[in-house]
């Protein structure tokens, strides 16, 4: 209890004993941030001078710390959705009315931009793509007739399906009791985390199907989740999400469950899902193999905003994103949102990133959420050339799990260490269904616990000038959730036009893929010398240098190195000889010689 109530009192902000006139005291105040900010960088200065005096005066500014200030600041500034029952308090972030006005601008370009996006203008320049997550829940809005007709008809085929899948009328062919127990969600990114989220946050205590995911290439991890089905793999619907279809984690996953489906003696295909683009590699697969169903994705729709795209109570999201979106139409900043937490991101971080996001959902089941905001927000800001093809190494780092788990981990950094962040809190009015609550002691109950603790580390962390934004909402429900992703996705579809950078493709991502590819052929190349030193009599054990050489990659030697030590550590029909701490000692040759593979 000590502890708690240190936590109530701890903020000088709200301690009206630490101000001997508060409603007078309005021009005193420490600079917020009390350090100077570092300047921008050259290219803003040069490009925007509008901006840069902004950030200049905002080095200046000072932000109320009298309570009765700083309650004015919060009534004027609450966001409130009525119907969504979601509010956004952004009134412990530092901005001054001169900063909103004169961004003004900027903020009015962004929203034009978003209004073209959503009218099927080629918002993806560098893919020439459009746009259109915003579609998927308001079909209304697609470009033409005929996305329409294909939004509509794949929500209404994934409504029937799941609803058959939970009835009983489409059955696994070999469970004893005849229905889909489990649901194995196969895929990585975009195709996971969303699902991830949503599952985790809105799945009922006892669901009619339970859910895991294989969201790697880990074959140790995809062994537990085989294993953990055991004999339910004969009533688990596997679904397989990519929307490339190519994704090699995803079809590495799919091999394996395959596998483990053909050594139970079961059939794969009548129990498989695909959910991916048509006439991609997996979609094709999964038609010729005659699959229990398949449903598209869309190339207008990006894996990390395509969580509307498959999802059970998919209609309800739908419809609090629905809102969330029309809020998000809004073109007054204040009445906006998205708008509402773009300005925050853009004042707390100069515009360049210069300090982390950290969200802390106060519940649970939100857990996921900072990781999901993680692939948004970074996926999408992080940008090293902007539209205009300037070099700008744009982003916000996202991190954070939930409170107040947190408060025992890295709270004590947050307020009293390195400066780096401002954060966003996550509030959930109800505690617990009504009816059951109780009160663990006088007048207290445990969900008021975890409420004092949100409370007390918001105003503990602006009692030292730490920035932070509020969500609030109701209750977690599919709506809210819908609400939620709506909301985070036009805030960086927003603060991506208002920092002039491409939301939409993710090209960094690509270099990693392509050279993972190069060290598997490397690994092929490898292995095809190895063989012929083997198939020699006698055999020719070869040191690092000779297999390098033998490649013709004499400067992949590290690399060459590491993929002879990983094969030696998983028992790969290959014998290493010497040490491998004393890389210049080995000497390797295959235990076999393939004579097939010789002269093929
Ligand atoms: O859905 P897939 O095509 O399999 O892609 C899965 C993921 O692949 C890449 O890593 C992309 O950067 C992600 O944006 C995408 O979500």
């Amino acid at each position: 209890m000590a502890s708690i109530s240190g936590i109530y009192s701890s903020s000088p902000t709200l301690n009206h004993k630490n101000h001997s006139n508060p409603i007078r005291r309005r021009t005193p105040l420490p600079s917020f941030p009390p350090h100077p900010k570092p300047s921008p960088p050259r290219s803003l200065a040069r490009e925007a001078p509008a901006q840069l005096s902004a950030i200049t005066k905002r080095v200046n500014a000072g932000l109320e710390k009298d309570p009765r200030a700083l309650w004015l600041r919060y009534v004027e500034w609450l966001y409130q959705h009525k119907e969504l029952g979601l509010y956004l308090d952004v009134s412990r972030v530092g901005f001054s009315d001169e900063f909103v006005r004169e961004m003004e601008p900027q903020f009015q370009a962004a929203l034009r931009s978003m209004e073209e996006l959503e009218k099927g203008a080629i918002a993806n320049p560098d893919e020439r793509r459009m746009v259109g997550h915003y579609w998927l829940r308001d079909s209304a809005r697609a470009p033409n007739s005929f996305l329409k007709a294909q939004i509509d008809k794949t929500l209404d085929a994934i409504s029937e399906f799941a609803n058959d899948v939970v009835s009983g009328k489409i059955k696994p062919p070999s469970s004893p009791d005849g229905r889909f127990t489990q649901i194995l969600s196969v895929g990585i990114g975009g195709s996971a985390l969303g699902p991830q989220f949503v599952a985790e946050a809105l799945a009922p205590d006892n669901p009619p199907l339970k859910i895991r995911f294989i969201d790697n290439t880990d074959p140790a991890g995809i062994d537990h989740q085989i294993a953990q089905l055991g004999p339910e793999l004969a009533s688990t619907l596997v679904i397989v999400i990519s929307k490339s279809g190519g994704t090699p984690e995803t079809r590495n996953g799919l091999l394996e469950v395959q596998k483990a489906f053909r050594e139970a003696g079961l059939n794969f295909p009548k129990q498989g899902v695909a959910i991916t683009q048509e006439n991609s590699l997996l979609d094709n697969t999964a038609r010729i193999e005659g699959w229990l169903a398949r449903f598209p994705m869309f190339d207008w729709v990006g894996g990390r905003t395509s969580e509307m795209s498959a999802s059970i109570d998919i209609k309800e999201m739908l419809a609090g994103a629905a809102l969330m979106d029309e809020a998000n139409r809004n073109t007054v900043i204040r009445n906006n949102p998205a708008a509402l937490l773009a300005l925050c991101w853009y004042w707390a971080t100069d515009g360049v990133g210069s300090k982390d996001m950290v969200i802390l959902p106060y519940k649970d089941s939100l857990l996921l959420f900072s990781r999901y905001l993680q692939q948004l927000v970074m996926e999408s800001l992080g940008k090293e050339f902007d539209l205009d093809g300037n070099r700008v190494n744009q982003g916000i780092s996202v991190y954070g799990n939930k409170g107040s788990t947190d408060q025992h981990a890295y709270i004590q950094q947050l307020r009293e260490g390195v400066h780096n962040f401002f954060v966003t809190f996550i509030e959930v009015l109800r505690d617990r269904p009504p009816g059951h609550d109780w009160e663990l002691e006088p007048g207290v109950t445990c969900g008021d616990y975890l409420f004092g603790m949100l409370q007390g580390t918001r105003s503990a962390l602006y009692g030292n000038n730490r920035e932070s934004i509020t969500v609030t909402v109701q209750e977690v429900t599919p709506r809210s959730v819908g609400a939620l992703i709506a909301l985070y996705e036009r805030a960086v579809g927003i603060y991506a036009s208002l920092v002039n950078i491409n939301a939409y493709h993710q090209p960094g991502v690509e270099a990693g893929k392509k050279a993972a590819g190069e060290v598997l052929a490397l690994q092929k190349r490898v292995l095809a010398v190895l063989n012929e030193a083997s198939c020699k009599e006698p055999v020719e054990p070869l040191t690092l240098e000779e297999v390098a050489d033998r490649c013709h990659a004499p400067e992949d030697i590290e690399m060459i190195y590491k993929i002879i030590a990983h094969m030696a550590a998983n028992d790969r029909a290959l014998i290493a000889e010497g040490n491998c701490g004393s890389p210049r000692s080995i000497k390797v040759f295959l235990g076999e010689c393939n004579l097939d593979e010789l002269y093929a």
